[in-house]
């Protein structure tokens, strides 16, 4: 799914109304009926009491639409002007008009002075006072509004985005945010919903079709992109009939040391499983029975050393290597990672002690071919980038390093972002789950294993951040949060495959189909 920056979805609403010859208020006339259906399907007219809190720009309009059309239908409805500027907006002027036109009296004006109206734990806010075009700083009083809903602790609806949370900049008081309950995003998710500092904000988010002209949606290039099945489904390689395990490549796994044997073992089971052709795995001898015990189907180069990896030397010539696991940082390891990259034409996807050797000595990123691809987690990112004061900042830093090195950075987290040059791609699969050991050396045999068999470096790190993702998802069902290991994540890899065919994309979007059917219906009812 593309996410639209606010400019991209200001512009596409006005060539909506230019091309569709239909007003900005008509257009928010529209948006208002969707929210206000949302909300109609979930109440089935309940009178719990609903205060819709506006503001005087475009936000409050979306506000005063929604009041209107739920006081039309017999609501119990309070709605307010949060009266922080006298700089209102065309349409929430119109609406103020047309609101008053229904109700023969003004909505009840808020200001500095005024006491805040009490708010139940059992009642309904919806928060249309800020909405993209929120300029800091928000007046005391508002921001003490806010604490106010807060502290009601009332289901709070959010009309584009909590008001106070901004687009592009981390809130230096998270008390001057509203904390939604739930957010109804208009035609996008916005990035700061993906972000650990920004995510909180809201419980739930969903995007509202506020009928921007599909053409302009289609045509306009975003920077980034919410990744889900849909995106990941044209990725996907058929196998061929007669296709024989030649076809898919051979996988490299170089790492382990005394102790952490494991890694290259969790890593070379992942790039079978995922369905590299063949792997080899390269290892300081005391790796040799463990893993030719452990994974029957990988074959074994071992290092002349017995702990550690000393002089990175091999016959064969892999499709890919995934280096890095377990790799231990001792002066002989740097030094054969040194003289390895100096000659290495074979792609590479690096991860753990590779990226903290990479962070130590600097100089050797520049010997990375193009495409290269690193899998940080977030302490190996700062080795690499440096400290960051957010995550905007991080990822203006990750992006810059991108486009410095041209290497393709997967940043672990919640939401893995995959991040070329200014194009940054957030997994939407995943769970708690895998915040465990091994999990990211699976990662790295997933990358790795797809590449093997002819996927391009940035569709392997995307599907493969996707997959790794889902058979996590997949794995939890059975198992909880707490007893999934990195092992369960390799045995669900198969699961995770067949899902791309077979469950829908997700039930929360099959919801949403099922609420616009329903309020449709309901609506021809009346
Ligand atoms: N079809 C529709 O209904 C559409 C509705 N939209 C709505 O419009 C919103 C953006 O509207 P606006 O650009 O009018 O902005 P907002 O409604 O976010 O605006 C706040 C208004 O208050 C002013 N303001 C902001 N911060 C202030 C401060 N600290 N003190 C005093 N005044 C301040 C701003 O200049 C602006 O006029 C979106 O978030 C969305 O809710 C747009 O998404 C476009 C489409
Ligand atoms: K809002």
């Amino acid at each position: 799914m593309k996410i639209f920056s606010d400019k991209q979805i200001f512009e596409g609403d006005k060539l909506t109304a230019e091309r569709h010859n239909i007003t900005s208020t008509e257009l928010m006339e529209r948006a208002g009926i969707q929210i206000f259906n949302w909300l109609d399907v979930r109440m089935q007219g309940a009178q719990v009491p609903i205060h819709v809190f506006c503001g005087i720009g475009n936000n409050g309009g979306n506000g005063l639409v929604v009041a209107r059309h739920l006081i039309n239908h017999g609501y119990n409805v309070e709605t307010y002007v949060v009266n922080f500027s006298v700089n209102r907006s065309k349409d929430f002027l119109v609406n103020y008009d047309f609101i008053k036109q229904i109700t023969k009296k003004w909505p009840t004006l808020m200001g500095p002075k005024d006491d805040f109206p009490e708010i139940g734990s059992e009642d309904i806010i919806i928060d249309a006072v800020f909405g993209f075009g929120l300029v800091l700083p928000a007046a005391d009083w508002v921001v003490k509004l806010f604490q106010h809903f807060k502290a009601s602790e009332a289901f709070t609806l959010a009309i584009d985005l909590p008001s106070g949370m901004e687009t592009d900049e981390v809130p230096a008081d998270e008390n001057a945010v509203v904390w939604a309950s739930h957010t109804l995003s208009f035609q996008a998710p916005k990035l700061a919903f993906f972000l650990p500092d920004t995510a909180k904000y809201t419980t739930q988010w969903e995007v509202l079709d506020v009928g921007i002209d599909p053409n302009y949606l289609i045509n306009t290039p975003i920077d980034i992109e919410l990744i889900g099945k849909q995106e990941v489904l044209p990725i996907y390689k058929m196998r061929g009939k007669f296709s024989h395990k030649g076809n898919f490549g051979h996988a490299l796994i170089i790492g382990g040391s005394y102790g952490k044997i494991g890694a290259a073992i969790l890593a070379s089971r992942s790039a079978l499983a995922v369905g590299a052709g063949l792997v080899t795995a390269f290892l300081p001898k005391c790796g040799y029975i463990p893993m030719q015990s452990s994974i029957p189907e990988v074959m074994v180069i071992t290092d002349e050393q017995d702990e550690f990896i000393s002089n990175i030397k091999f016959e064969i010539a892999p499709t890919v290597i995934g280096l890095g696991v377990g790799l231990g940082t001792t002066k002989q390891t740097e030094e054969s990672l040194k003289a390895f990259l100096k000659t290495n034409k074979t792609p590479l996807v690096i991860d753990a002690d590779g990226i903290n050797l990479l962070a130590k000595n600097k100089d050797l990123l520049s010997l990375l071919s193009e495409n290269t691809i690193l899998t940080p987690h977030p302490k190996e990112l700062e080795r690499l980038i440096g400290k960051w004061k957010n995550d905007y900042e991080k990822l203006k830093k990750v992006k810059a390093f991108s486009k410095k090195y041209k290497l393709i950075i997967v940043v672990k987290g919640a939401h893995t972002l995959t991040v070329l040059k200014n194009r940054i791609y957030i997994n939407s699969t995943g769970n708690p789950g895998l915040a465990t050991a091994g999990t990211g050396d699976v990662l790295t045999g997933i990358i790795t294993g797809l590449i093997a068999q002819g996927y391009e470096p940035l569709k392997a790190a995307v599907f493969g951040v996707y997959l790794h993702g889902k058979s996590a998802d997949i794995a939890v069902q059975d198992l909880g949060f707490e007893a999934m290991t990195a092992s369960h994540v390799i045995e669900t890899l198969g699961d995770a495959y067949i899902d791309l065919f077979t469950q829908p994309e997700s039930p929360k979007a099959e919801r949403n189909e099922e609420d616009k059917k329903e309020g449709e219906n309901k609506k021809n009812e009346k």
